[in-house]
């Protein structure tokens, strides 16, 4: 049992560096935060090729409700990315305009992390999640873009200090924090 944290860089080895965490297991659920591979075609590309890659007895759910699969008992959970999740969490509350965000954007996208730090924090199940370090390029140039920047930073952070393992990806190699 336990948590582990991939964090890492786009195509730094994070997705790869998870499953092979998880390879041993007689059954893991695969939780998918991105888009469904109806998104683009090169989208769809990337999807088939990650599914091709998983062992044939994974289970994939595409969902964003990590909370309930996180309270909920059963086998491992390979949640592939926190950062997508908060991607789609800010789009569903309208949070990337400054004028939605202060009027309440804000408090729900705060809501949603709280909960998902708690149930990441109390879960019963063997969980790897992965997620993206979004804070080392350039400043972005838009106030959406800084948002997300600090966000996405903030979750990394507050998710890290309630794990276990935390490992860092970059150039396809691994290293623990
Ligand atoms: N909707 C959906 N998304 C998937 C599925 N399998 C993988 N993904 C998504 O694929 C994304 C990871 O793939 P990439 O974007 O190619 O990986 P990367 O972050 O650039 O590179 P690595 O660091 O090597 O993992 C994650 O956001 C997953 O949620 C699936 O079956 N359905």
């Amino acid at each position: 049992m336990g948590r582990t944290l991939v964090l890492g860089g786009a195509r730094s080895g994070k997705s790869g560096t998870a499953e092979r965490l998880l390879a041993a297991e007689p059954a893991v659920t695969y939780v998918a935060t991105a888009y469904p591979a109806d998104h683009d075609d090169e989208w769809a590309e990337r999807v088939r090729l990650h599914r091709a890659g998983r062992p044939a007895h994974w289970t994939t759910r595409e969902t964003l409700d990590l909370v309930g699969l996180l309270a909920a008992e059963g086998e491992p959970l390979l949640v592939d990315c926190l950062t997508l999740w908060l991607t789609r969490v800010m789009d569903r509350h309208d949070a990337w305009d400054d004028a939605t965000w202060a009027a309440g954007a804000e408090t729900a996208v705060t809501a949603d992390v709280d909960a998902l730090v708690e149930a990441w924090r109390t879960t019963g199940r063997r969980v790897v999640a992965v997620s993206n370090e979004v804070g080392q390029g350039v400043v972005p140039d838009t106030a959406s873009g800084r948002r997300f920047r600090d966000q996405m930073g903030r979750l990394n952070a507050r998710v890290a200090a309630v794990t276990e393992d935390v490992l860092w990806c970059t150039a396809g190699r691994v290293g623990r924090l």
